[in-house]
């Protein structure tokens, strides 16, 4: 049975570094039957050892774009010639299995879910860095990005941070300490309180120039 309070899909949204992998990777670790991850559509073929409906819905391109025509993506995309989405099919699968649904999306697909799928009534959480300069040191020190991908992503952060200042989101957790940040989000999707919020930092710096000083 699960623990948490409401089966209402989760949207976590916030700047690429900003720790969205690493606090839900914790929450799922203390929470294991309680949260579940969408499973993505794909036109790729499977490789060796991956299911249908585990991995990945394999499914043919025409099948595809049939799904796209009857609105049946949140979102979607095209990948080195493969295309790619999360169905409204698969979130409402998780609650059907008794699990709250996490969607781990950018601003885009927050707006898209917005305009086309309101219904699945999500609470959208903005992840936010306590500063620029500290998400460049949380890119960097990740070591997965080359010089140009760390610009690309702080440029990125930019108009994610200005979205989410139009209050956009039901709620938003500054990822300054760890820990706290932690206790934040267990507040909003393990008991749904929402009074955990607080107000996107100020956050002026320049990030070309951040790159640069990479
Ligand atoms: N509060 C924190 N203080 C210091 N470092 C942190 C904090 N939270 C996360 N980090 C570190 O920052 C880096 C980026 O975190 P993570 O990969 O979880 O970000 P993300 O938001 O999932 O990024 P992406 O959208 O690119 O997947 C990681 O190396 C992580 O260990």
């Amino acid at each position: 049975m699960s623990s948490a309070a409401s089966l209402r899909p989760i949207v976590i949204s916030g700047p690429s570094g900003t720790g969205k992998s690493t606090l839900l990777k914790r929450l799922f670790d203390e929470y294991p039957d309680t949260f579940g991850f969408s499973v993505s559509h794909t036109t790729r073929k499977p490789r060796p050892g991956e299911e249908d409906g585990k991995a990945y819905h394999f499914v043919s391109r025409d099948a595809f774009k049939e799904l796209i025509d009857q609105n049946g993506f949140v979102e979607h995309a095209e990948f080195s010639k493969n295309l790619y989405g999360t169905s409204v099919k698969a979130i409402q699968d998780v609650a059907g299995q008794g699990r709250r649904c996490v969607l781990d999306i950018d601003s885009q697909g927050v707006k898209l879910i917005k305009a086309n799928h309101a219904h699945l009534k999500p609470i959208y959480v903005f992840l936010s860095p306590p500063s620029l300069a500290s998400l460049r040191t949380r890119l960097s020190g990740r070591g997965t990005e080359s010089e140009d991908s760390l610009r690309s992503r702080l440029e990125a952060s930019k108009g994610e941070i200005e979205y989410a200042r139009t209050g956009a989101y039901d709620t938003v957790i500054v990822n300054d300490d760890l820990d706290k940040a932690y206790q934040k989000l267990k507040a909003v999707a393990v008991e749904d309180r929402l009074e955990a919020d607080s107000k996107v930092p100020p956050m002026d710096e320049d990030p070309a120039e951040l790159a640069a000083n990479a």
